[in-house]
């Protein structure tokens, strides 16, 4: 029976005399380690010894087996053919009534597939799937180590943080199969900036980091970073696109921005905002004045967020004109922030912040509602026909259900929808064409009416002023302003009104503020205007009775 269990077992069996000369071996033993039976049998059980553990190691086999007379444990050991491979041994002590040793009984199992999936799930578990790369885990790890050794020996690490710009566009455009595709190729390339020891990690999206040890300084970080930007601008292939990809990149350095991990990851993130604000496509050094910016930030969104609880914003209106009229047709809806008693903030200090958060989308809402009822109190009053355009923010009109959030404010109200003109930049329409296309299409067979604003500072594209339900341009206040000393400002004013004609699309001058530049602008044919010249934006009652009195003088 004992012989049929030996002769059976998957576990590899080596039995030795109380010499340590093997007596006996199993036919597991040889499928394990390649040995035949007459290769090791009388031989001394060092023979089996691989050499892939230190001296110190036997010394404390030895010593639990004297013990206790028994030792278990994990054991690299070395087939014939010179592979090592792990495995699972136990080796007992048998001894006699007497207490002598009379065998030594060795049992082992190969733990080679066990030792893999282990390093398969710890791989899974420190990298990213997509791009092969190290995790935020690992990333952690990396950068917690490199700190370590930092300090001891006195050294500066650097700390990079990358954001692709405008992923979100490929993603949207040619689908997150191709996406993927780029995220990979992305990875590669940086890989292939940075140094063998060096680190490159993927946090999660389009979000890349990177461990620079050792470095010398700022001016080490920075040739990375520019390398970074050199190695993105050649454009990728991918199924036969050619993709162009910019990243906005932040920079830390240790000990200078950051005593730990947390300190130093944050200001670098911290640092590529930075970068994107700047226009993306750049990298920025942090400073420690980012810190009050992002406090500054935060205690803004908090406020906001209180203001909406609050009631504290005021919608203001500034009157539009038609020349040809000589009368206000339109005014639009700008926001004011009324806190602290009467002081008034103005938009600039905070919508920038309302958008970054996401707090744009209940402002938005509320400005959107507000604009409306107050256009439908025009009408009732005996305003009829004054139109009130509201602007709306790219994070906006990315958001989902604006057009349905839009057509049920106008059913609810009941303001005819032809009143409503939404005010929507180049950039914002430019950012998903497909999407600007259907909002647009879906909101003007309804009668709501779209005017770009600041024309000219973006795109100025022909595609899609043909192809999008665009009723009005309003031209950027920035060529008004030097209109009669500028002579590229004039001959932009001039094509932009003539293209109006062409198109047939209503012409609007922002920012007008002398009878000179509206003189010139009716004389050019532009149809309406807006600006200081006719009135700063005011209180809703002082647009009523700007309107019911008629503008004076005569322009
Ligand atoms: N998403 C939303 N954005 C809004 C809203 N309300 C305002 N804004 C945006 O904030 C920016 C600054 O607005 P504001 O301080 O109100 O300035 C407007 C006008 O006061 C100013 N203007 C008008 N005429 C003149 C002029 O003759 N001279 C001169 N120097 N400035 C003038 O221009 C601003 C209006 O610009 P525009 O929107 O491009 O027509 C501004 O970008 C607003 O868009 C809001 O409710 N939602």
């Amino acid at each position: 029976m004992s012989t049929k269990v030996f002769d059976s077992s998957i576990e590899g069996i080596v039995v030795a005399n109380s010499d340590g000369k093997v007596e006996m071996v199993n036919p597991a033993f040889t499928k394990i380690t390649g040995f035949e039976p007459e290769e090791v049998l009388g031989e001394d059980l060092d023979v089996l010894r691989a050499e892939t553990h230190q001296h110190d190691f036997f010394e404390t086999v030895w010593e639990q087996l004297v013990k206790t007379g028994q030792w278990s444990g994990e054991y690299l050991n070395r087939r014939k053919n010179g592979e090592a491979y792990p495995e699972w041994l136990t080796i007992n002590l048998i001894k006699n009534s007497a207490g002598k040793v009379i065998n030594y009984i060795a049992i082992f199992h190969d733990i080679s597939d066990i030792k893999r999936t282990e390093e398969k799930i710890k791989h899974q578990a420190y990298h990213d799937a997509l791009t092969g790369l190290p995790n935020r885990y690992l990333f952690r790890d990396r950068l917690t180590q490199a700190l370590r050794h930092a300090r001891r020996n006195n050294l500066k690490v650097g700390v990079l943080f990358l954001d692709l710009d405008n992923f979100k566009h490929v993603n949207d455009s040619l689908g997150h199969d191709q996406g993927d595709i780029l995220l990979q190729e992305v990875a590669k390339r940086l890989r292939s900036c940075v140094r063998e020891e060096d680190t490159v990690s993927r946090l999660g999206g389009d979000e890349f980091t990177m461990i620079l040890n050792e470095v010398l300084g700022h001016d080490s970080t920075v040739k990375v970073a520019r390398k970074i930007m050199d190695a993105l601008s050649e454009p990728f292939s991918i199924s036969g696109h050619l993709l162009h990809v910019n990243a906005s990149i932040g920079i830390t350095l240790f000990p200078n921005d950051g005593e730990d991990t947390d300190a130093l990851t944050k200001n670098a993130d911290m640092a590529m905002y930075r970068a994107k604000d700047r226009g993306k496509n750049n990298y920025q050094l942090f400073t420690p004045s980012m810190n009050q910016d992002a406090m500054h930030r935060l205690t803004m969104e908090y406020q906001i967020r209180q203001g909406l609880e609050n009631n504290e914003f005021i919608l203001y209106y500034q009157p539009r004109m038609d020349l040809a009229l000589n009368k206000v047709v339109s005014s639009e809806a700008l926001v004011r922030w009324q806190r602290d008693g009467n002081r008034l903030t103005m938009p600039g200090d905070f919508i920038p912040i309302a958008e970054e958060s996401g707090l744009i989308l209940p402002l938005g809402e509320w400005i959107l509602k507000k604009a409306i009822s107050q256009a439908l109190a025009w009408q009732d009053q005996g305003l009829k026909g004054l139109k009130v355009s509201v602007n709306i923010s790219s994070r906006q009109f990315q958001q989902k259900g604006l057009a349905n959030m839009v057509a049920q404010t106008l059913t609810e109200t009941g303001l005819d929808p032809r009143l409503l003109e939404l005010e929507i930049t180049e950039t914002t329409m430019m950012m998903d064409l497909e999407k600007a296309q259907r909002v647009m299409e879906a909101l003007g067979r309804m009668g709501v009416g779209f005017a770009v604003d600041d024309f000219g500072m973006g795109y100025s594209s022909l595609y899609y002023l043909k192809n999008l339900p665009i009723d009005c341009l309003k031209i950027d206040q920035s060529f008004i302003r030097d209109l009669s000393t500028d002579p590229n400002d004039t001959a932009i004013v001039d094509a932009i009104i003539s293209l109006c004609r062409t198109l047939r699309i209503h012409s609007v001058a922002e920012g007008v503020e002398t009878r000179e530049q509206a003189k010139y602008l009716r004389q050019k044919g532009c149809e309406q205007i807006q600006g200081y010249l006719l009135g700063r934006p005011m209180p809703y009652h002082e647009l009523r009775e700007m309107v019911v009195n008629g503008i004076k003088p005569k322009l």
